[in-house]
């Protein structure tokens, strides 16, 4: 063994979990530690196993007994999650990037709020950036950077073509682990070009993912930036879902509402601000209407919810002939089943037993 691999062997070895496949992991190990080799493929201990410990992609981990030559290890547990996320499931995530584009495709500010709702929901740091800025003028994209101001967001303006913005952009990205989320075409895959070096050796692997399969698949994968820190991409994020969030949540997703609440009250604890007597929210600011409309749906699409779930607790679900399901009414309660004989003998056993205490002097 080599005295750098000795070294290695009796250094805790610690790494980040690029990709999850089946029951392997993808670990890609400390920069600081000098290894013969940076990433290994990894299996999970089966003491992790029993304890039912999931490894996720973002975890840090501790490895065990690597094997330098088949770049093979076992990880043999995971460090506390700082975060978690559960679309896409990413551990350890610090903040979203939500990249549009300012021109072609053109910028919708209600596709953007939906965007900005599902990223809000996550109550993490959200980087909000428009792409594309040669397509358009000095006036627009002033325009919109005061939009977003009123927005209460601090958009940054890049041009992934001509490289304008870019170190802008970079800063933020260093050292941490960033989920990248936008609609297809706004240039994502340009900008995974530009901050991943061996990007060409990974083209095929990325197209696929970042190209036409992303939408299905739900393999999430991180990838290491040059200047230190992770970007992931999205699959599953890139078209916004509100059916997870609740009618009371939504106006926490709006910076224009935690503004306004930080400084005023409104007289009910739970007000919805529509048409409530004295709310503070309600007004004259331009998103309110779409968190007018984002309350109906999220609030529809609620009880929905609620009506599922209670079909569900009546009724269950039996095979009939031919494979065929048909959901039947559950038996509401224990009253209206017979007794099993067991049941019946230990009543007995209770009223006999209640009789003997009651009739002991
Ligand atoms: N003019 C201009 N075009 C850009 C810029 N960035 C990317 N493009 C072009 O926009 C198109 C889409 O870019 P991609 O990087 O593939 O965008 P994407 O978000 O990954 O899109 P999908 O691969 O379809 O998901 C390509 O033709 C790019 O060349 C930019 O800053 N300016
Ligand atoms: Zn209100």
């Amino acid at each position: 063994m080599s005295k750098q691999a000795q070294a290695a062997t009796d250094t805790p070895l610690t790494g980040t979990v690029l990709a999850v496949q089946a029951n392997f992991y993808q670990v890609q190990l400390q920069a600081a530690q000098n290894f013969p080799s940076s990433q290994l493929l990894c299996t999970r201990r089966s003491r992790l196993k029993k304890l039912r410990q999931q490894v996720m992609v973002g975890d840090q981990v501790v490895v065990e007994e690597p094997d330098w030559l088949g770049q093979r290890g076992a990880i043999a547990s995971i460090l506390p999650r700082q975060s978690q996320l559960a679309r896409p499931p990413i551990a350890n995530v610090n903040q979203i990037l939500l990249m549009f584009a300012l021109a072609e495709p053109k910028l919708d500010p209600q596709q953007l709020t939906r965007f900005l709702v599902t990223a809000e929901q996550t109550h993490l740091p959200i980087i909000l950036c428009f792409n594309k800025r040669d397509l358009t003028t000095y006036a627009t994209q002033k325009a919109w950077r005061d939009r977003m101001k009123r927005w209460g967001y601090d958009p940054i303006l890049i041009s992934l073509q001509t490289g304008v913005g870019l170190k802008a952009l970079e800063r933020p990205l260093r050292e941490h682990i960033t989920v990248a989320s936008g609609l297809s075409g706004v240039g994502k895959s340009s900008l995974i070009n530009h901050f991943i070096p061996d990007i060409d050796l990974r083209v095929g692997r990325v197209s696929e993912r970042w190209g036409q399969g992303r939408h299905t698949t739900r393999h999430v994968e991180l990838f290491e930036l040059s200047k230190g820190g992770f970007l992931a991409d999205t699959p599953g994020f890139n078209q916004p879902s509100l059916s997870n969030i609740l009618p009371a949540q939504l106006g926490q997703c709006f910076p224009e509402i935690r503004q306004r609440l930080s400084q005023a009250r409104c007289q009910f604890k739970d007000c919805q601000h529509m048409d409530e007597p004295n709310c503070a929210v309600r007004g004259d600011w331009e998103r309110y209407p779409y968190y007018l409309n984002l309350l109906a749906e999220v609030t529809e699409e609620h009880a929905k919810r609620q009506m599922t779930a209670t079909t569900e607790a009546r009724t269950k679900r039996k095979s009939g002939k031919r494979g065929k399901i048909k959901n039947e009414p559950k038996l509401e309660t224990k009253r209206y089943r017979r007794p099993s004989r067991r049941q019946l003998q230990q009543d007995l056993q209770n009223i006999d037993l209640d009789h003997l205490e009651h009739s002991s002097p």
